[in-house]
């Protein structure tokens, strides 16, 4: 399998190069330049699968060029060890609404299923071509530390995370800052998500500071985290249909950066039978605007009880945009220089139907959400993260949808407490998250204060 930009500019490149490369180096994001097809006798066995191995068969085509198995083996083994759970991302019932929980890695919340992963792939690939990686990363509080925790004191990396200055939980914040290891360094930024992101792709699109530091990224970007979260979208089909092919399930998923739905956009192009993929998002809009009405807009940021996906520029749209526009790069390239200059874009008539085929989206008030945590809490005791209770407030009056639980409602106390009265415990592993010292420095949201950082840290 070999891998283009969806800006057009970049030679194909192997598994191994795009992972390294992070953002494409014209700007654009990296995909495979095809997808592998999956028929209904592969879903059948695929089903009977354990986690680990349904990730293998998943993964194999899209790596195995450039990684043999028995390498892979290990990178998959290990990568979900240290998950709470032995299904790893168990399907659960709750009233009429399935769950997919995809919060029992390491760090509870869904990045870990990616994360743990791209942290044993980053190790083997510096052992096996020697060098080093300097990861910078933007976070709205998950990723941050889920990509911490799968490359704490790994030799040959340093991680250097910005997030929005007191807009994480306290228990997102203390999962990073109180990481002390030598290669971590945290970074609270007087910004929000956006300007971090932002600030990323500014420093990758700056060749020679990425050659010099030789950076590499944990977000999005990086196309090991979408085909990672491929898997999971074969798994909740498989635990809800028993495995049988002419069965279509929908999934409803909590969305800010487009990553994991875009990873269910891929599950149903490779043939998994999904009906509707419904985007939900909280009152930070711009992806649910665009499914409705065919315009993609910047909007202002703010502040919402799911913070994870206060987000108005949602990196892996671009990724469906190329396929959209028929993986036409100079359109895509037009469309994002829009996005920099006026402020937005809009799609066809035609092309706004052919989103529609696929996609169905819902924005969900600050209410609804605290109502759906109340609710669900009420009739089945179930305790209901607030980014997870907007992918289920979007699905609702909905039959056979799987809503996606995309973190652990400890890591977002003060709005389930305020949904349901209850405190909710951390797990025992963390039970003294909130005592311990921490380490971090509060910067300016701007590319060169971050470079700064990162000249000075490494010289
Ligand atoms: C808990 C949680 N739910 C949902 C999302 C949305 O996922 P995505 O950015 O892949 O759309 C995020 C992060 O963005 C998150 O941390
Ligand atoms: N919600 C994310 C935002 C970053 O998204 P990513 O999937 O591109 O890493 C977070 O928790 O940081």
């Amino acid at each position: 399998m070999r891998y283009i930009s969806t800006r057009g500019g970049v030679a194909p490149l192997s598994f191994s190069e795009a992972v390294m490369m992070g953002l494409a180096t014209d700007g654009g994001l990296l995909v495979p330049e095809r997808l592998p097809q999956v028929d209904g006798a592969t879903l059948r066995r695929w089903a009977k699968l354990s986690y680990q191995e349904l990730a293998l068969e998943v993964m194999r085509p899209f790596v195995e060029e450039d990684i043999p198995e028995a390498d892979l083996r290990p990178l998959v083994i290990n990568a979900y060890a240290k998950f709470e759970h032995d299904e790893i991302t168990p399907l659960v019932k709750v009233g009429d609404v399935q769950i997919l929980e995809l919060f029992h890695g390491p760090t509870l919340a869904f990045k870990d299923v990616a994360l743990q992963f791209l942290g044993n792939l980053f190790e083997y690939l510096l052992e096996k071509q020697g060098g080093r990686l300097n990861i910078i990363g933007a976070t709205s509080g998950d990723t941050g530390s889920a990509a911490i925790h799968g490359v704490r004191g790994k030799s040959g990396i340093d991680i250097f995370i910005l997030h929005p200055h007191q807009r994480v939980s306290p228990v997102q914040e203390r999962q990073m800052t109180t990481v002390l290891d030598d290669n971590v360094h945290n970074i609270a930024i007087e910004g929000n998500f956006d300007d971090g992101q932002a600030i990323v792709k500014a420093l990758f699109n700056d060749l020679a500071f990425k050659e010099k530091y030789h950076l590499g990224a944990v977000n999005s970007i990086n196309w090991a985290r979408i085909l990672a979260q491929i898997v999971y979208y074969f798994r909740g089909w498989a635990r809800a249909t028993g495995g049988n092919p002419e069965q279509k399930v929908s999934f409803s998923v909590p969305t800010g950066n487009f990553g994991d739905i875009y990873a269910g956009y891929l599950a149903r192009q490779m043939g998994l039978p999904v009906d509707r993929l419904i985007l939900a998002t909280n009152r930070n809009d711009i992806l649910s605007r665009f499914v409705l009405h065919g315009s993609y807009s910047k909007g202002v940021v703010e502040p919402t009880i799911s913070p994870s996906m206060d987000i108005q520029i949602s990196s892996n749209f671009e990724r469906y945009l190329f396929d959209l526009l028929e993986r036409d790069g100079d359109g895509v390239k037009g469309c994002m220089a829009e996005l920099a200059e006026q402020g937005g874009f809009s799609v066809s008539a035609e092309k706004l139907a052919q989103v529609r085929t696929i996609f169905d989206a819902v924005a969900v008030s600050e209410a609804q959400t605290l109502e759906t945590i109340t609710r669900v809490h009420r009739e089945s005791g179930y305790v209901l993260d607030p980014h997870t209770a907007v992918g289920v407030a979007a699905a609702a009056g909905r039959q056979g949808v799987i809503c996606l639980a995309t973190a652990h409602p400890a890591k977002f106390a003060d709005a389930v407490r305020q949904a349901t009265g209850e405190a909710v415990a951390l797990p025992p592993s963390m039970q003294d998250l909130m005592t311990l010292p921490t380490r971090c420095e509060v910067l300016p949201a701007t590319a060169a204060a971050i470079k700064a950082k990162v000249e000075q840290t490494l010289a």
